[in-house]
């Protein structure tokens, strides 16, 4: 593919813009506001939303929307006061304007601001921004993926005892739901692997597998919009995506497995419970009454 040729430069560019001007937001306020009195939560008790997830989204739905006036959205804050969530073979911006929301009420440093762009339900590139480290990853597709630049590529390790594993708690403390986190936790590290790590952030952990600092990330109850614009970055720094059953990613289906490679990836997936959560593309008017 070359560059001159390329239809989706264009809006690619505006994403690493508008996901800086983004991240200023961000750090702003983690800088100057203590936002702990002003926390509200969305699916569960420690499912947390504040005002500047909701202001970060608009802003960027607001640019794309006066630039690209045809191309279609999946912004977390959207779909969380109704908008729907279906990914169509239109041009689509999947967002997610703050990953990493209990790091940023907490002001643990690790929180990305999140643009993939899908066409054809196929993500043709993907940018994270992790504004307090001022890092910007990107990758197109076909392309290769870059960190303020400079190409990234996963780890070579195929041994999986000498593996890192990044993983996440989640948001939902359905008894049932955390006794297969610690089951799957429980048998991951008693292989053992070097260690488990986890940055708060299902966009970041991918960022760190397509950097080589961790060999596998796992988790699910992700959403489309947490893992969109990362999974190219883990693609094109060479590494593989998968459900946690092992097959293909599905984007839609709550669960993820990023690796570094097969290897690595089938050597933990068969340590992992799988369960499902509801799918991010369900359609409520099907629901049974
Ligand atoms: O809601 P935000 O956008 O902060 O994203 C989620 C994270 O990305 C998950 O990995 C993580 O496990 C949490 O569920 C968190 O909610
Ligand atoms: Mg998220
Ligand atoms: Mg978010």
């Amino acid at each position: 593919m070359s560059k001159s040729h390329d239809p989706w430069q264009d809006a690619m560019d505006h994403a690493v813009a508008v996901a800086r001007k983004s991240g200023e937001m961000i750090r702003e306020v983690v800088q100057n506001q203590d936002q702990s009195s002003l926390v509200q939560t969305k699916s569960s008790a420690v499912d947390l939303v504040t005002e500047t997830d909701q202001k970060v989204e608009r802003l960027i739905i607001q640019s794309v929307k006066s630039k690209f006036p045809s191309h279609r959205f999946i912004g977390e804050e959207s779909v969380s006061s109704g908008e729907p969530c279906i990914l169509t073979s239109d041009p689509t911006w999947i967002i997610d304007p703050i990953d990493g929301t209990t790091n940023f009420v907490h002001r643990y440093p690790f929180v990305g601001v999140c643009i993939g762009f899908a066409v054809n339900q196929q993500v043709e590139w993907g940018v994270v921004y992790s504004a307090i480290e001022d890092k910007m990853f990107t990758a197109r597709r076909g392309r290769g993926a870059f960190c303020n630049g400079r190409p990234l590529q996963v780890s070579t390790q195929t041994d999986v005892h000498r593996s890192m594993v990044a993983t996440e708690f989640g948001s939902d403390r359905d008894p049932q739901v955390v006794d297969k986190i610690f089951s799957s936790l429980h048998k991951v590290l008693s292989l053992p692997v070097h260690g488990v790590r986890g940055a708060g952030s299902a966009a970041l952990n991918m960022c760190a597998v397509a950097r080589g600092s961790v060999e596998l990330y796992y988790e699910t109850g992700v959403h489309v919009w947490d893992i969109a614009a990362a999974s190219v970055i883990v693609t094109e720094a060479g590494g593989v995506l998968r459900d946690t059953t092992g097959g293909a990613l599905d984007l839609m289906s709550r669960r993820i497995v990023a690796a570094n490679n097969e290897t690595i990836a089938t050597r933990i997936i068969a340590e992992l419970e799988v369960y499902s959560s509801e799918r991010d593309d369900r359609a409520p008017d099907c629901e049974p009454e």
